[in-house]
Formats: C-alpha cells, structure tokens, sequence
C-alpha cells in the first residue's frame, strides 16, 4: 500500500475502495450488568482491521420494557456508530448481518451517511454521489434484530431527558424547562467535559443525571495518524440514537435537544454540505419518522429551541449569570474546559453575544477581546459572509451576525475588525430588533412547551 499521507482525499478514496470492498456491520453483544447496560458493537474491514467501540448505559425500569425494543434501539445505535468507522477506507458494500431493516429504512440510513459526511467528503476533496457511494445490505445468514415492523415499548413515561453539550444552547433549554411546574428534568450526556460538568451541577431543579460512556475503537486512531480518511461525522445523530434508547430505559418521555433555527443553513453557500446536518430540522423530522418504523412509543424526540434562531437563544442567555464563567462552546477547546480564543466558534459566540453582554464583560469571559483580535480576520470574513463559505463549525446565520455586529457598531464600539469591515456591515445589517422578534414554526416542540418559550423570547 502507498504512504496513504502523500495522496489526496479523492485519490486516498479511490485506492482503499479499490483495496477494501467490504465493511460488515457483524454483531453486537450486551451485558446486563446491575445498574448498566455494557454493549460493544464488532464492525469488520476484511483485510483491514476490526472494530470494537463500546458503550455504557446506565437503566432503571428495564424489567417493565419489551426487550425486543430495547434491542432495536441497541441495533441502531450500532447502525450510527458505524459511520466514525466505514469512512477510514470507505468501501463500497455494506454489509449488516446483526439486523433485518427494509429497503425504505437501508434508504434512511444511506441518506444519514450521505448528508453526515457531507463535510468529510467536501474537506477532503471526495467526489462521492449519493447513489453510489455505499451498497447497503443486509445479509440474513444469522440470527438478527428483525426492525422491519415496530414493536411497542412498555412503561411509563414522564419528564424531559435533557442533553447537555456543555454550550450556552443547553443551558437556555434549561432555563426554560425551569419555568415548567413539576416538569422532571433528567441531565443527560455523552461522556463528560469539563463544561458539561460544571452546568450539571448548577442544574438545581433536576430529579436525575444520566451519563452514557462511548468509547472509540483505538485502531481508528491508530488508522487516523496513519492517513486512512479521517473528518466530521454526524455526532448528533450518536446523541439523537443513544438518547431515545436511554429514555427507553430509565424512563423519560421528552427528550429536549437544544438545536436551533439557524443550523438549517447550509454551510458551503448554494449547497446541502451543512456540518450541522444532523443538527437540522430536516433530520429531526427524518428521525421521527425512522424511529416510529422501529418502536411504537410516548417518547417524543424535538428540539426545544428549534422556533429559536442564535441571537434570540444568546440574548435569552446573556440574561441569567448563572452559566458565563462555566459554558464552553468551544470545540477546540472543551476538552480542556478552555475558550481556545483561535477558532471560528471562539468568535462567533463572542459576537452573537456582544449586543447583550459589554465588551469588558465579555473579555472577562473569554480572556480577551476576540473582535480585536487580527488573526481571527478570515473567520471573520466567513462568518459576515464576505467570504462564500461558512466556518466549519456549530455557528449561526450569516445575517445573525451582520446584525449583531452593525449593533455594536450603532452604540459607538471601536474595535479593530468591525472598523475594517464597518461599511459593509453597516450598509448589509438587518435590523437586530427584527431578528429578535421572529418565530419559526417548523418545530415539534409540544404547546405546553412553546408557551414558556414564548414568554422568555
Ligand atoms: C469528532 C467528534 O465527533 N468528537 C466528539 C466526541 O469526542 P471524542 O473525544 O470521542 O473524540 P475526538 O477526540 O473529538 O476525536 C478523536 C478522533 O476520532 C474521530 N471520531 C470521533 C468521534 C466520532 O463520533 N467519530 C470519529 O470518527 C475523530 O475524527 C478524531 O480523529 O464525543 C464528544 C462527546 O463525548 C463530543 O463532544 C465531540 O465533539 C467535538 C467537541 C467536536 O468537535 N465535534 C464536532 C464534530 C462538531 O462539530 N460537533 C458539532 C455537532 C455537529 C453534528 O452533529 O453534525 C457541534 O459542535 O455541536
Ligand atoms: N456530549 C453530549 N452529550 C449529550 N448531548 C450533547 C452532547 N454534545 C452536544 N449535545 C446536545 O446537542 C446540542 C447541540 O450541541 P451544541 O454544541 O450546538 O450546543 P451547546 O453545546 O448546547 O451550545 P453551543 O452552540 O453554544 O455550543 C446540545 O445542546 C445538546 O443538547
């Protein structure tokens, strides 16, 4: 094989379809341990390697659940999770020997992969059409998890399971759900930062706290420093998966995500390659729809903040302290619970924030003042828009931003990168007041929910 690190993206996809032809989607094993479920999936690259990522999950009333659903939810966690894994070397069959799925729902699934690796594909210069990219299978030579019909869920179901990314959109979730009487909040996240730590425990009003473990298999890390095809998957799908399976069995009816309005839009200008696909409306809707072929159940799956747009959800932020010292939204930086100040997310939460916060503030915030900051200069370009493409990142519209800063501009701030730019800022903002005052109604929030919504908007 050739040093895989002196070739393109597109080169690099050609040649390991060429060399690996099959990745198998071949079993699934589950511990039932005292409180916990252990599950490790087994995805195999013949002639590559295997894969074996594992989770953890945490279950209170698994004796009232019909095991056949638990095992559907368990089967399609695997089904997400074997995208990080498949996109290494991209072969053209997949095969699924652990499931029995319908040609409509293997279509879902190629329609996920596809939209998922959108970014992948486009960073690394892949040309991959949707038809042909991936030949998805299911072999029935063994014994299977038959989802082909949907299967009711027993249990009682009540309060809201509410996932945590450690951000400022969670926290507005939470601060909505607190205005609820009696609504049960149940944190709920997918390993635990720092963040995601630190706004759990300032969750006063919560009857629970649930924490899946995930771990990745080692070898793609060791395939990754290798140069086999590396980039964005669709994470929120993992948490979409995994948190209809943890309310399955611990109980939750509502599971409340906090994506907004604004990451429908795409990222590169005039087509569908959005990093937050699975973010989206249109896959919010899509995993209703998948979720109902599977199991029959109370559980409703929707985001809370979807009516909202990023200046309304940082203006509704901006207005508790509870959360300024603790949040972190940015990606580059969570692991160490540091606002990196470099990156794209760094700036553009800084000034979707500015018209709520003062500049001195948020430099207290985040160290420093980031639209003073030269080298931040091309996400700057990117997120106004002068630049065609959007940053690679969970980041609002580009008009949010526009108006946002032509605000900050309007009171009289001076600062080094909305002066270079001010004429076009000031000349293609909208009003911020109008911004602030709009609703979408493409959501699946339940009345109750967007009444309280409404009144802190
Ligand atoms: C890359 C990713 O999804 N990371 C999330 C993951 O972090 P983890 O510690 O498990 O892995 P990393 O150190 O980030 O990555 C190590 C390598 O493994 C590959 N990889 C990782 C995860 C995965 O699902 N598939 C993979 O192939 C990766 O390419 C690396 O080579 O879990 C954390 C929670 O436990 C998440 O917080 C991590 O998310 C990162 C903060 C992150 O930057 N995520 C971006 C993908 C991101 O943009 N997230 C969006 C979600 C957009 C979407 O879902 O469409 C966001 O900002 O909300
Ligand atoms: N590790 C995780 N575990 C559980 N849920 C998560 C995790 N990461 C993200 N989420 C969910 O996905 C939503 C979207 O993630 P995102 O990173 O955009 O939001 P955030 O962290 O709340 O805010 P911000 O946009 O400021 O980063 C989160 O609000 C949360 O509901």
């Amino acid at each position: 094989m050739q040093n895989l690190k002196e070739l393109t993206g597109q080169q690099k996809y050609d040649l390991l379809r060429s060399e690996y032809k099959d990745f198998i989607f071949d079993s699934y094993e589950v511990e039932k341990n005292s409180n916990e479920l252990d599950i490790k999936y087994n995805f195999v690259v013949p002639g590559l390697a295997e894969f074996h990522p594992t989770w953890k999950i945490p279950f209170k009333n698994i004796e009232d659940t019909n095991e056949d659903a638990i095992n559907r939810l368990i089967f399609n966690l695997g089904m997400v999770e074997l995208v990080s894994y498949w996109k290494i070397a991209c072969p053209q069959n997949v095969i699924i020997k652990c499931g029995v799925l319908t040609d409509t729902q293997l279509q879902w699934w190629k329609k996920l992969y596809y939209n998922g690796l959108g970014e992948c594909f486009y960073v690394n210069g892949i040309e991959a059409y949707e038809k042909e990219f991936m030949h998805l299978v299911c072999d029935y030579s063994k014994e299977q998890t038959d989802c082909t019909k949907p299967v009711k869920l027993h249990g009682i179901y009540e309060g809201c399971l509410v996932p945590i990314g450690g951000g400022k959109d969670s926290c507005v979730s939470l601060e909505v759900l607190k205005r609820i009487k009696d609504e049960k909040i149940t944190t709920y996240s997918v390993n635990r930062i720092e963040a995601v730590k630190k706004v759990i425990d300032v969750t006063d009003n919560k009857i629970g706290d649930i924490l899946c473990r995930r771990t990745l298999d080692k070898t793609m890390l060791q395939l990754n420093s290798e140069g086999y095809i590396n980039g964005h998957t669709p994470f929120s799908a993992i948490v979409a998966f995994s948190s209809v399976l943890t309310a399955a069995l611990n109980g939750q009816k509502y599971i409340t995500l906090s994506n907004e309005n604004s990451a429908n839009e795409s990222t590169v200008k005039d087509s569908k390659v959005n990093h937050q696909y699975s973010k989206s409306y249109e896959f919010e809707l899509d995993f209703n729809d998948y979720i109902a072929t599977i199991v029959e159940s109370d559980i409703r799956y929707f985001s809370l903040l979807r009516p909202l747009t990023e200046i309304q959800i940082a203006k509704i932020f901006a207005s508790s302290d509870k959360y300024l010292e603790i949040f972190r939204s940015c990606n580059a930086g969570s692991k160490k619970g540091i606002w990196c100040c470099d990156c794209p997310k760094c700036l553009f939460v800084y000034i979707i924030l500015s018209p709520f916060l003062s500049q001195e503030r948020l430099t207290e915030v985040f160290g420093e003042n980031l639209l003073n900051k030269e080298s931040l200069e091309k996400y700057f370009r990117e997120l106004v828009g002068i630049d065609e493409n959007k940053p690679f990142e969970c980041v609002g519209t580009r008009s949010e931003v526009v108006a946002s800063l032509k605000y900050i501009i309007e009171k009289g701030e001076k600062l080094k990168l909305t002066e270079k730019y001010k004429d076009y800022i000031v000349n293609n903002g909208e009003d911020l007041k109008i911004l602030l005052g709009e609703w979408c109604d493409e959501h699946l929030v339940p009345d109750n929910f967007v009444k309280e919504i409404r009144k802190v908007v």
